[in-house]
């Protein structure tokens, strides 16, 4: 089985698996599904037909151009309609043709299964400015793209759109800021793009970079102008170079009139007027004027707006009109990088990230410090640092006093999400109001069920009256589904056809690292232009994939889940899931990054049983026994009561290995008994803690006479090969000072020439606030907190699976099923999941029991009598997973490996535990 996967699930590393199937025993008739009843699980090969063989539709029929119906609206009780709300309104022309008729084969895919071609659409603002002519959406054609059939309508748009997103419209006009005519320079430069512009090792001055820079980008102002794609870096400057110096005065005292318009009185009026000067568009979206005067007026805000709908504005205006800091959380250093290009030029941005050096992390601080800072992105173990945190509890006067902390991706915070963070625990209101003083939190999702939504809230403190909420999929995206057994060639079909044959740029998402770079191979084969991307590459490869990408010099990105998140591309116009999504968050996340330009893009999804029986296995990776837990708890608190001040550390490979739990689950359990109910631990930043020392001028006992941190590293060292090893927190200990002051220590000496030593073994420090009290307890209380966690992975993978089964079966019952008719069903579904319908159908396709199950796994221990094993390390054998204390890397070799895919995770290690109490039995005396 193949675990490279990008996914949550993706720290699990394995190798590939020796068979692309595992070998199935035979089985009893599956067990017909419980609650939802699916042609597509009982009778697919029959199925199968249905979508790969449709009959050729008559050529009258063919021909034939049928309006489409417009897709229902999607119902929300209980929040404003949000088809009604949608950011995006799309009209269709009446003369425009959608001779959409499903297809059930891609070989004999009707020319006009999917429309035509990409429409264009013009967005609306909801009327809430009564100053402003309600602009009507009309729609544009584009000439015909490479060939298309010449079928749809031929209207322009012969008003002014001001809000109309498109690649081919004209660039809003941007002006500088008057304090730093470096624009973005600064912003980048420490982030580290100096690096990247210097030549052969010589470092440029600003002036250098600067003038480069401009040179490379005004080569390329003229292209990105015509498609209309500025997603990065050279383009945002590119689009500074744009304003001519003589504009520069007069735009920017209107920002800050704007500014001051709107710091007097936050009217619509004023806003929108600060819109126009910053981004130079004329209106809202929707969301975006509620969200900003919610901010402005103090209140913390929860808003949930589809991707590509703009929320990062409802940050970017509040931090320019308040006078503090706003410091933006976010879970990626690439979605940082992002969001800080993406910045307006006279918004000044800065970032911290684990991956600066130390000089140009303090050359941001003290730009904070200074107040010349106004949005700074920060990840949220960066709430460890306490340095950090000290900058900021300063008093209101002081130019570096946070007014606003966003949590981008605020979804992160909870556990019943799709993507947990325990970092993002850290991030509780409790916790930002006592360390950084702040009042207001803005929280942004795209993807949210209600469950979620309510622990985001409880968790920052957001009043239920504060929640903006829209529809979670624009109206622009079309959604289709197959259940396919070759996907590889169907998608090469699919490319090849009609409306994708015509998009310009296409995002093709797989699960597995692979994949990606098999399947772009295929496709360059097969005359298409595309490049692999995903998280296993070079971060240099990687961003200059997406830099040709966004400026259309490659047609098709291949990738995992890593590509996406921040990515602006305007005219994606297609994106393909060759894998089937892990769950209906991550679908309408990846299936966002299409027609952010306010035009079609289509969105196909391809399923087979294969791919969702391994991604099921790969939700049990993270689960672990009540027992593992216990004796990790038994670790953390080994320590007596006697080193609550010290500081305790846990070697993450080697705890990871004894305990069998990943990195990411031991974290889970640290941050968790930080801030759970009960604070037992104070979690600090990681170390490497093992340090390995070399004596070179003084002789180690003559430096111990003088240096007390020298005589407790001989005390408490070992000696191996002549080095001395230690401990870092345990020689800090020794001493009572900060391992982070020791590390300063054993520079020093380093810069004197005295020693040379290496760290080694990162490691989770802490220190001990409280010993539980009830071991019992707290063991029984974590685990069963885990195992909801695990269940909501399950539940959520097959809601996403049972959608695509629902979509493929609801329009097979459907006389002459459509494409418009399949985006309604998956909006339906996945409406229905997000406003938390537990209802949902749920299709219950394992298998509980096989008649080989036991006997194989009484062979499998006596072959492996020498190893020590769990009923969960046994299932996860026999579902092809690898974790830390059996990684696949040995154990894929049984020919056991991914045998039981099929039946439950849990019936498998039920099964296992019986057959270990009957070993055990047999073998004791
Ligand atoms: N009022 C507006 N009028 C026109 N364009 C807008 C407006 N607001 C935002 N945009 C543009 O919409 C695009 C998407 O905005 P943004 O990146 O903020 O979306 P997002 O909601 O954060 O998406 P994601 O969730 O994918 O990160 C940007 O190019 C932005 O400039």
């Amino acid at each position: 089985m193949d675990y490279d996967s990008d996914s949550d699930g993706s720290h699990i590393s394995a190798t590939p698996p020796r068979d692309p199937l595992p070998r199935r025993p035979p089985q009893p008739p599956p067990k017909p599904p419980t609650s939802y009843k699916s042609t597509a699980s009982t009778k697919r090969s029959s199925h199968l037909d249905i979508i790969f063989k449709l009959k050729k539709p008559s050529s009258s029929k063919h021909d034939k151009i049928e309006p489409v119906p417009e897709p229902e609206p999607i119902q929300q009780p209980d929040l404003p309609s949000p088809v009604g709300n949608f950011p995006f309104q799309i009209r269709r022309p009446s003369d425009q043709p959608h001779p959409i008729s499903i297809g059930r084969s891609l070989e004999t895919l009707p020319a006009g299964f999917f429309s035509t071609r990409r429409a264009s659409f013009s967005k609306i603002c909801k009327p809430s400015l009564n100053f402003e002519p309600e602009t009507s959406p009309e729609i544009t054609a584009e000439p015909k793209i490479n060939g298309s059939d010449g079928l749809g309508s031929t209207k322009t748009c012969n008003k002014k759109l001001p809000n109309l997103i498109r690649g081919d419209a004209p660039l809003p006009p941007v002006k500088l800021q008057k304090r730093s005519e470096e624009g973005n320079f600064v912003r980048l430069n420490f982030n580290g793009y100096k690096r990247k512009f210097t030549a052969k090792g010589k470092k440029m001055n600003s002036y250098s970079y600067k003038s480069k820079y401009f040179k490379r980008s005004k080569r390329r102002v003229k292209s990105e102008v015509d498609t209309g794609s500025l997603c990065d870096e050279e383009g945002l400057v590119s689009e500074i170079k744009l304003q001519s110096k003589a504009e520069k005065p007069s735009r920017c005292e209107s920002v800050e009139a704007a500014i001051s318009a709107v710091r007097s009185a936050v009217s619509d009026e004023n806003l929108v007027r600060l819109l126009k000067a910053i981004y130079g568009y004329d209106l809202f979206r929707d969301g975006q004027l509620e969200a900003i005067k919610m901010i402005l007026a103090g209140k913390s805000t929860m808003l949930v707006l589809p991707t590509g709908a703009g929320k990062s504005l409802c940050y970017q205006i509040p931090a320019v009109v308040f006078p503090g800091i706003t410091l933006v959380v976010s879970p990626l250093v690439a979605l940082m990088i992002d969001q800080l290009k993406q910045l307006p030029p006279m918004i000044q941005g800065g970032l911290l990230s684990s991956s600066q050096g130390p000089e140009e992390a303090a050359e941001t601080l003290r730009m904070v410090q200074e107040g010349s800072i106004k949005v700074l992105f920060v990840s949220p173990e960066r709430f460890l640092n306490a340095d950090f945190l000290s900058i900021f509890s300063t008093p209101n006067s002081t130019p570096n006093f946070v007014s606003l902390v966003v949590v981008d991706e605020a979804h992160c915070v909870s556990e019943w999400s799709h993507n947990f963070r325990p970092s993002y625990m850290r991030l509780g209101a409790s916790l930002l109001r006592a360390k950084l003083n702040v009042e207001c939190i803005l929280a942004m999702t795209a993807t949210a069920t209600t469950t979620t939504l309510q622990s985001i809230m409880s968790a920052l403190e957001i009043s239920s009256t504060n929640l903006i909420q829209k529809a979670q999929v624009r109206d622009n995206l079309w959604l289709s589904v197959s259940l396919s057994s070759n996907r590889m060639k169907d998608m090469l079909k699919l490319m090849k056809s009609s409306p994708f044959l015509e998009a310009q740029s296409i995002i093709v998402y797989c699960k597995f690292q692979s994949e990606t770079d098999v399947i772009s191979r295929y496709l360059c084969d097969n005359n298409i232009s595309a490049k692999s991307y995903h998280s296993g590459m070079l971060a240099r490869d990687r961003s200059r994939i997406q830099e040709l990408f966004c400026a259309n010099k490659i047609r098709v990105v291949v990738a995992t889940v890593a590509f996406g998140m921040g990515l602006d591309k305007r005219d994606v116009g297609a994106v393909i899931h060759y894998s089937l999504p892990e769950s209906l968050e991550e679908y309408v996340q990846e299936i966002g990054r299409g027609g952010r330009d306010g035009r079609l893009s289509y969105c196909h999804l391809f399923f087979d049983d294969v791919t969702y029986y391994k991604l099921r296995s790969l939700m049990y990776s993270d689960g672990v026994d009540e027992f593992a837990v216990n004796k990790f708890l038994c670790q953390v608190f080994a320590d007596d009561t006697s080193s609550h001040s010290k500081v305790c550390s846990l070697v993450k490979e080697l705890a990871s290995r004894k305990f069998d739990m990943k990195e990411e689950v031991m974290l889970t359990l640290l941050t968790h008994l930080e801030l759970g109910e009960t604070q037992y631990l104070h979690l600090l930043p990681q170390l490497n803690v093992t340090c390995t020392l070399n004596f070179h001028k003084t002789s180690p006992m003559l430096l111990a006479d003088k240096d007390t941190a020298v005589a407790a590293i001989l005390k408490k060292s070992e000696i191996k090969q002549g080095q001395y090893v230690f401990n870092i927190p345990t020689v800090a200990n020794s001493i009572g000072v900060a391992p982070g002051d020791l590390s300063n220590h054993l520079q020093n000496l380093k810069a004197k020439g005295e020693i040379t030593y290496e760290l080694k073994d990162p490691a989770y420090c802490y220190k001990i606030v409280k010993v539980p009290s009830d071991f019992c307890s707290l063991t029984e209380l974590l685990t069963r907190w885990l195992l909801d966690i695990e269940n909501c992975k399950v539940w959520k993978l097959d809601a996403m699976y049972s959608s695509a089964v629902f979509a493929v079966d609801t329009c097979e019952k459907t006389h002459d099923c459509n494409v418009a008719q399949q985006t309604t069903y998956l909006q339906e579904r996945i409406s229905d999941y997000f406003r938390g319908d537990n209802n949902l159908d749920v299709l219950d396709k394992m298998g509980q029991n096989s008649p080989f199950l036991r006997a194989d796994i009484k062979v499998f221990l006596q072959s492996n009598s020498n190893v020590k094993f769990t009923p969960r390390a046994i299932a996860r054998i026999m579902h092809g997973i690898g974790s830390p204390a059996y990684p696949s890397s040995i154990w894929s070799r049984t020919h056991f490996w991914g045998r039981y895919i099929q039946i439950d995770f849990k019936a498998v290690m039920n099964a296992a535990k019986a057959e270990l109490m009957n070993f055990v039995g047999k073998d004791a005396p």
